[in-house]
């Protein structure tokens, strides 16, 4: 199954802002019949979010048809209007509303399973069934495992694993033929101090992946597994973030939003499967080969295995060491602090 932006029913979670919100930038921005429906939980950060897509693109066409002295075109654009109403899709929406739309939100909370299954049946009742789903929802509070409240763990499994689970099943039962695209993170090869109510959770779903792999041989199942970029969530994550958990991910320096966009969809295009987004993630892919991946969909796989077998015979044993002496030199420091 090839991997295109155009003639798509493209539904993205976690589209109300972040990376989610880019994605649908780009399908909306990009093509001219794709369809894209974006889900969260909070129906005002989507309706801003829809204004804030229609509002960019049209302004980014109107600087490439002025480059271009494509006169016609700049009063086509000038003549578009920016401040359409948002456009929920419910069990009331028109289909000639939906005929005469591009982009829609739907306000769900899919870590609750019967509101995921009734977004799926309003989907099927209003003819939108996607073709592609970006499970993008998630976000991590980085802190020690004993600061973390029992909220905070909840929320945690909630909106990393919850939400990719029950969306997963839906498509498995409604859309066997989609493609799915979950997003896990570099931290499922490498998971380490301050990421205790995160980066289980994308283990799961590198786990999941594998496993809707082997169950739905109609379905093309992608796993990405971004470097940290810059999103509404990561600023929030640097405000909680021990130095510790700042200092051993420092090889993972932050790209914007719209290059790890670009850098997916490019991937995707290509074919590949299991995504990274920067070298550090590549190379810690390659240390976590094995059984763990079930398919070899990623960039340059073979080499993968050989650098993986090395480097985990002769660089990991020192890496681990050098990495719990930092470990505990800084919970010592920690406690004379305290
Ligand atoms: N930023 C980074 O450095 C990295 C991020 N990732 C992963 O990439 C993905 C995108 O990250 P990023 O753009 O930073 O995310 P953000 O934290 O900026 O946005 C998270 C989105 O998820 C939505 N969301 C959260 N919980 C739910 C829920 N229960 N139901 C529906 N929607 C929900 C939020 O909307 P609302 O509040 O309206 O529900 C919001 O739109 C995430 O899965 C993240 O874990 C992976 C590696 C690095
Ligand atoms: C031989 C061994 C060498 C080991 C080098 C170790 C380098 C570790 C880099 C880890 C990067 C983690 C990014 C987390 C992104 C993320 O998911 C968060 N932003 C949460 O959203």
């Amino acid at each position: 199954m090839q991997y295109i932006l155009e003639d798509q029913i493209a539904l993205i979670t976690g589209g109300s802002q972040g990376l989610g919100k880019q994605f649908a930038q780009k399908y909306y921005q990009e093509t001219i019949n794709s369809k894209i429906i974006i889900v969260s939980r909070s129906e005002p950060k989507l309706r801003s979010a829809v204004a804030d897509i229609i509002m960019t693109s049209t302004q980014r066409k109107k600087e490439e048809a002025a480059l271009q002295n494509d006169e016609q075109e700049v009063a086509l654009l000038a003549e578009t209007r920016t401040d359409i109403d948002p456009i929920i899709i419910d069990e009331h929406t028109l289909h000639s509303t939906i005929a005469d739309h591009r982009l829609f939100y739907m306000p769900c909370d899919l870590s609750d399973y019967s509101a995921v299954a009734n977004m799926f049946q309003t989907l099927t009742m209003v003819n939108m069934l996607p073709t592609q789903v970006l499970s993008c929802a998630g976000g991590s509070t980085p802190k020690l495992f004993k600061d973390l409240s029992g909220a905070e763990l909840e929320s945690g499994v909630r909106m990393n694993y919850l939400t990719a689970l029950y969306l997963s099943h839906q498509v498995a039962r409604n859309i066997p033929s989609c493609h799915l695209i979950l997003f896990s993170s570099v931290t499922a090869f490498f998971p380490f101090i301050g990421y205790s109510q995160y980066a289980p959770l994308k283990v799961s779903l590198k786990a999941l992946a594998g496993i809707l792999r082997h169950e739905l041989p109609q379905a093309r199942v992608s796993c990405v597994f971004p470097g940290n970029f810059q999103s509404e969530g990561f600023e929030l994550e640097e405000v909680s973030k021990p130095d510790i958990t700042r200092s051993i991910e420092g090889p993972s320096y932050p790209i914007s939003c719209e290059e790890c966009c670009d850098k997916i969809v490019w991937w995707l295009e290509m074919g590949y499967d299991d995504i990274t987004t920067d070298f550090i993630g590549w190379f810690l892919m390659s240390l976590d080969m094995g059984l763990n991946k079930h398919n070899n969909n990623s960039f340059l796989w073979f080499l993968q295995v050989i650098v993986g077998a090395l480097t985990n015979v002769i660089i990991v044993p020192i890496y681990m060491v050098i990495c719990s002496i930092q470990i505990s030199m800084w919970h010592r420091r920690q406690s004379h602090e305290e």
